[in-house]
């Protein structure tokens, strides 16, 4: 007998390269065992040096890949990722609300602000951080900024363990009900914690710093896992304790590819036996 899965959608841009972005959310989705929907929001020109430029889609073709699939397919759980624009941000608000996705309806939504590449190369325009914060925030069931955007959005600058708490508070007053202050940037640190906060309880995850450069779609991968497990019914805390454990095997597996930063692996979780599938360089 067929069975068909829970579904999951990311709104997000497309990375060529296929390691961050709607690529990263699909191949996670998979690995958990998840349909997986897109709405793409942008095309990016990127590989593994950077990103090389990009074009955004009109907002009315984002809100339409929205409703298409709500409509007709069903959405358990909703993420977003790369937005590029405060009109498409608007639009993506707007859309949710009409398809009841969002903390104040049924289906958990996730946000991941992302601002930038990890190389520092704009994903977001500069006027759309505003948008993020006022039409995105109070909608989310859970946010995950990484430093730099913990930074961009409330200006606390996270050092360690105190910074972290500090930020999580100061997020949750843009009304997120769950915030999870990523700590994969505090280099210093010799382990991985990440600060989960609905600003009555604070859980802190965390793991092994893997000693690998190859991170890439990182942030992407883990707010994708996050999602999986929120559109199989785990409640916040669980779907990111679940969440942190993938990355964590996603990054110890991550893998050298082109000649800058190389991809995470969310591939751990399926068979390593696949006859040809090492390439050999
Ligand atoms: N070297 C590492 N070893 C293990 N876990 C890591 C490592 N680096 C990051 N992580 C974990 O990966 C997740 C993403 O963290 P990070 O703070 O780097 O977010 P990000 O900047 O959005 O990611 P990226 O820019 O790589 O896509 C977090 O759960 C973090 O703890
Ligand atoms: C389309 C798209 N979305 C998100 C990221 C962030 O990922 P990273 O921080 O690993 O570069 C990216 N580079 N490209």
């Amino acid at each position: 007998m067929t069975t068909t899965p829970r579904t999951a959608l990311t709104i997000a841009g497309s990375d060529s390269g296929g390691g961050a972005g709607i690529q990263a959310d699909l191949r996670t989705f998979f690995a958990n065992g998840v349909h997986g929907m897109t709405a793409i929001t942008a095309v990016t020109v990127q590989n593994s040096l950077g990103v090389q430029g990009f074009t955004e889609i009109p907002a009315e073709v984002v809100t339409a890949q929205i409703r298409a699939v709500a409509s007709d397919m069903g959405v358990d759980a909703a993420k977003t990722g790369m937005l590029a624009t405060a009109e498409i941000i608007q639009a993506v608000a707007k859309t949710l609300d009409e398809v009841h996705i969002g903390r104040n309806a049924a289906i958990p939504f996730v946000v991941d602000p992302v601002a930038a590449s990890m190389h520092g190369d704009a994903l977001l325009r500069e006027e759309a951080l505003e948008a993020i914060r006022t039409e995105l925030f109070p909608r989310a069931t859970l946010v995950t900024p990484n430093l730099d955007e913990v930074r961009l959005l409330t200006g606390v600058e996270v050092t360690g363990r105190e910074s972290q708490r500090e930020a999580a508070g100061a997020l949750l007053e843009f009304g997120a009900q769950w915030v999870l202050v990523k700590g994969g940037h505090l280099y210093e640190d010799p382990e991985c914690t990440d600060l989960l906060s609905d600003g009555v309880q604070c859980i802190e995850l965390t793991g092994p710093r893997h000693d690998t450069p190859h991170t890439h779609g990182g942030g992407d991968t883990l707010a994708s896992a996050i999602t999986s497990g929120l559109a199989k019914g785990l409640g916040v805390p669980d779907a990111v304790e679940a969440g942190k454990r993938f990355i964590e095997r996603s990054v110890a597996e991550a893998y050298p590819l082109g000649a800058g930063v190389g991809p995470v692996s969310p591939f751990w979780r399926l068979a390593h036996d696949q006859p040809g599938a090492a390439a050999g360089r």
